[in-house]
């Protein structure tokens, strides 16, 4: 689904990553690990088209990032779900707009995705606040919503840049059974985190492979993982 050859990125000054390969193969589990700092959000970006590499090729869903056109990018865009690190809600719009915008960026028929919306927020245990602003949720709420907005155009690869960065270890393990059920449909899941009990916990549960970022480029996990 998104594969990664000796690609390097830089934001201008020195290398972030360098020789990075990673092979992302449909209904994948990974975990992505490392300090703080070390390139796994850029990583991310990387995967889906938010950055593009400075060295190495990138090819998503078999096309190479960099022969892609505006329009590739936005088909390609809405076969990846993405939980951004910190949510990135628009905090005057409901929730249930929230989750409908990436559904009305890529200008379809909001009808059409009004009960999978109505479906995810159930899903995720936030029916009750369909109508409240992103401020009004509680993180843990917020982290769910991120989660359901991701999937509101039923994408095939599901990046999450910490999904679980800023909730209690309880509403961590209910959003780490989210992506493993989600896994268990045929997602390919990626999930950036600093969290090694998260990992511990999700090992005997899914067939999850641990990579970490060290000195730009990617290494497996360590051998207690
Ligand atoms: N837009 C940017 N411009 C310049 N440098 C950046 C930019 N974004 C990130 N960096 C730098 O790139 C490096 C990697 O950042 P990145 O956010 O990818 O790390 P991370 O592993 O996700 O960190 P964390 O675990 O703290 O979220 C850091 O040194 C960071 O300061």
């Amino acid at each position: 689904m998104i594969e990664l050859k000796r690609a390097g990125f830089s934001y201008g000054g020195g290398a972030i990553l360098a020789d990075v390969d990673l092979h992302l193969t449909k209904g994948s589990f990974h975990f992505l690990t490392g300090p703080s700092g070390s390139g796994k959000s850029t990583l991310m970006k990387l995967c889906y088209q938010a950055l593009f590499p400075s060295a190495g090729t990138i090819k998503v869903f078999g096309k190479d990032v960099r022969a892609m056109t505006h329009d590739d990018i936005a088909i390609i865009r809405r076969r990846i779900g993405v939980v951004h690190q910190d949510c990135q809600f628009l905090d005057h719009l409901s929730l249930a707009e929230n989750v409908l915008m990436p559904s009305q960026v890529s200008g379809r028929d909001l009808n059409d995705d009004l009960q999978n919306m109505n479906q995810l927020l159930n899903w995720v245990g936030l029916t009750k606040q369909i109508n409240a602003l992103p401020p009004q949720l509680s993180g843990g709420e917020r982290q769910r919503a991120a989660l359901a907005r991701a999937l509101i155009l039923s994408p095939d690869v599901i990046l999450a840049d910490e999904p679980t960065g800023n909730v209690d270890w309880e509403m961590g393990q209910k959003l780490l059974s989210l992506l493993i059920e989600l896994n268990k449909m045929g997602k390919t899941i990626l999930i950036a985190t600093h969290d090694m009990n998260l990992i511990r916990v999700a090992k005997p549960q899914v067939a999850a492979r641990v990579l970490r970022i060290q000195d730009k480029r990617i290494v497996s996990g360590g051998a207690d993982l």
